[in-house]
């Protein structure tokens, strides 16, 4: 490596400098303090674990994006985190199998991947979230996505919007309904991803087609894919986004883009998507799952979550951080004082020597004979 590539980090990653790293810091304990206020303990989770644990916890985890390499000490293939849920199941299936259900969980870390999603560079991202463990039910899933709006609200997003989806609908349709090969489902699923409607009809999904235009406003959106499911196989899903949109009706604008599955690995009946205003991209994500169990335990245990993904949203309110107030100590303070202006909510900032400026050190006090001089 040449010595110019010293000063240099790879592609995607980057620090946060003290403006940055303070808006972090307010936007995770405000989504903390929300999740916690609604019964979800806290849990952390190691950087990297092996790669089979957090590939094989959920089926549909891709460990192709993963950052993987052989433990020099176990010889065994480990893998950096790059979706906390992941873990979060393990320990739900393992050291917390015994705890009460319903288990609520949060958590707050950073994850990698080695290839940003889509376009995005990035290839770390401060991940944070909360998990339902043991029901999958509607009631599970709006608590869910109203806990979601309310984090987000209190980190200092605004204008939200919550776009839902049902991440397995063309599997619960392809069995009976509108019956489709194993490769046929596939490729109706990629065409519905991209809204290629002359693709659908070319993959052989026809039948599929009033699904392009069951997205938009739920309320809309939602009276369309009702008329579309003339079967009814649909009925008890379609009932269960009705309710959870009453819940979050007036907290979030709604949207239904019945067939999205962008970013839903392993997501079952229920997924949602969340947004703010003046942000661009997804803040966040969320749905019912199954964590499998022991090998053999097809069924696994229902569980219910979202993450948020707020790294964006820190990055729109850094411009707006409060002006610090910031208390200047000259040499030779009474330091008995200045501990005390520390204990009613001063941050002091002592001079070290006589030359040091307060001004140019961002202190917007000064302390003199006692009190706290505006600068
Ligand atoms: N961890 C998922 C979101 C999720 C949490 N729980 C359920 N789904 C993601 O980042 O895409």
């Amino acid at each position: 490596m040449q010595d110019t590539d010293r000063d240099l980090l790879p592609e995607g990653l980057g620090d946060r400098l003290p403006q940055q790293a303070a808006a972090s810091q307010r936007v995770r304990r405000a989504a903390l303090d929300v999740m916690a206020g609604h019964g979800y303990e806290r849990v952390e989770t190691p950087m990297l674990e092996f790669e089979k644990s957090l590939a094989s916890r959920m089926a549909g985890v891709q460990v192709r994006r993963m950052f993987r390499f052989v433990d020099p000490a176990s010889l065994r293939m480990l893998a950096l985190r790059s979706d906390i849920t992941a873990q979060v199941a393990r320990m739900a299936a393992t050291g917390l199998a015994g705890a009460p259900r319903p288990l609520r969980l949060c958590y707050s870390g950073q994850v990698v991947t080695i290839k940003g999603a889509g376009l995005d560079p990035v290839r770390e991202r401060l991940q944070l979230g909360a998990e339902l463990i043991g029901t999958d039910t509607v009631a599970a899933a709006a608590e869910l996505v109203e806990l979601a709006i309310e984090a987000l609200t209190a980190a200092g997003a605004t204008g939200i919007s919550v776009d839902f989806t049902l991440p397995d609908l063309v599997d619960t349709l392809a069995v009976q309904a509108l019956p489709l090969t194993e490769a046929q489902t596939e490729s109706v699923r990629q065409m519905l991803d991209a809204k290629d409607a002359g693709g659908l009809v070319d993959a052989g999904g026809q039948a599929y087609l009033p699904l392009l235009y069951a997205v938009g406003p739920f309320d809309t959106a939602i009276e369309r894919l009702a008329e579309f499911d003339a079967g009814g196989v649909l009925a008890s899903r379609i009932a269960g986004l009705r309710e959870i949109a009453a819940r979050v009706n007036g907290k979030a604008r709604l949207t239904l883009d019945p067939s999205e599955r962008h970013g839903f690995e392993y997501q079952s009946w229920f997924g949602f998507t969340i947004y703010a205003e003046g942000i661009s991209g997804a803040l966040g994500r969320g749905g019912t799952y199954r964590i499998l169990g022991s090998a053999g335990d097809e069924q696994g245990e229902a569980a219910a979550g979202f993450s948020l993904y707020p790294d964006p949203l820190i990055d729109a309110l850094t411009a707006e951080m409060p002006e610090r107030k910031v208390l200047f100590l000259p040499v030779g303070h009474d330091r008995e004082v200045a501990a005390r202006q520390r204990a009613i909510g001063w941050t002091t900032v002592a001079a070290l020597s006589e030359s040091d400026d307060a001004i140019a050190l961002g202190c917007s006090h000064r302390l003199e004979n006692g009190e706290a001089i505006p600068l």
